[in-house]
């Protein structure tokens, strides 16, 4: 299988590749822990939080305090949603990246994913079928925020920043956030075994929910690791907008049944310009990165990413 072509020429795949991950340990944060009235414990979360992610660029949250219902109820409007007749579906089958909600379909070049990208903050915009899917989604959105924002307030410690350092900075109260919702179809209805090419994502960092495990996996030390959920833990990947370590991922089609996944990517506002932060270009450190909005550089990657390549290089100076 001519892999390489298609990534043209990108190491990422070669005809050798095995789509087998291996099941190592991604760290894992105990919630409780970090917004514990207990000063040691909390400092003890923050550690393990800056270690996760410098080491793995990711992590697995447990004891957060979202109920399974809210969890659970997007992935099941979801899969209502992916249900719809096409037709329906296509009024939403846009090409200009800036629409707040798009729905796509890949079953070509060896991918097999539909998904429908939807953004929620500072607006809330969702698809208008199935019933209660805007409601649901709403709810979700606003405890997954909270959530993400907690664990942003974590990762401002961990660097030896204040607290609110990344909220202020990236003006979180009217960040851009955006839902890119997947669904793949089971390893015997597929003749696919991609359902992402490897990529690291925009944004702050990635909170994803699922109905199954199975398909995610992370590099790590040359290796790709399967990332294996329990149903109500959330999976957390750090993006680029922080480059503590930007999480290179992909997703592989290898489930016995249909999986569908909610990652939302919490973001800067648009008209945040992003750059180094000066606490890290101090001491005679030149900056690494040109300065750029999140609003442009969502353009330059059209809103996502172009086939394992990160934006970073284009404002890498
Ligand atoms: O569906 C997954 O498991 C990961 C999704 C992802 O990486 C993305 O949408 O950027
Ligand atoms: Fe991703």
């Amino acid at each position: 299988m001519a892999t390489q072509l298609l990534t043209n020429g990108s190491p990422l795949y070669t005809t050798k590749d095995s789509f087998s991950g291996e099941d190592g340990a991604i760290p894992v944060l105990d919630y409780s822990k970090l917004v514990s009235s207990d000063p040691s414990l909390r400092s003890l979360a923050v550690h393990d939080m800056g270690r996760a992610c410098i080491d793995y660029g990711c992590f697995i949250v447990t004891n957060h305090a979202i109920p399974d219902t809210v969890i659970k109820r997007p992935i099941d409007k979801l899969f209502e949603f992916f249900d719809l007749p096409e037709d329906e579906k296509r009024k939403y089958d846009h090409k200009d990246p800036t629409d707040l909600i798009r729905w796509g379909k890949g079953n070509l070049n060896h991918v097999s994913r539909e998904f429908v990208k939807m953004a929620v903050h500072p607006t809330f915009h969702c698809a208008s079928s199935p019933p209660g899917f805007s409601e649901i989604l709403q709810e979700y959105t606003h405890k997954v925020r909270e959530l993400g924002i907690e664990l942003l307030g974590g990762i401002s410690t961990a660097l030896g920043l204040e607290r609110d350092y990344i909220e202020k900075k990236m003006n979180l109260k009217s960040g851009y956030d955006f839902f890119t919702a997947n669904d793949y179809p089971s390893r015997q209805h597929s003749e696919n075994r991609i359902g992402q090419f490897a990529h690291i994502d925009p944004s702050l960092i990635i909170l994803i929910i699922q109905n199954v495990s199975g398909g995610l996996q992370v590099e790590h030390n040359g290796k790709w690791l399967n990332v294996n959920l329990k149903p109500d833990w959330i999976f957390v990947n750090v993006a680029d907008h922080l480059e503590y370590k930007s999480a290179l991922h992909r997703v592989v089609v290898n489930n016995e049944v249909r999986r569908a996944t909610l990652p939302l990517f919490l973001g800067p506002s648009l008209d945040t310009v992003v750059s180094p932060a000066p606490e890290f270009t101090d001491n005679g450190r030149s900056p690494a990165y040109l300065g750029i909005t999140y609003k442009q550089y969502l353009e330059y990657n059209n809103f996502h990413v172009i086939d394992g390549k990160s934006c970073l290089n284009q404002i890498r100076l």
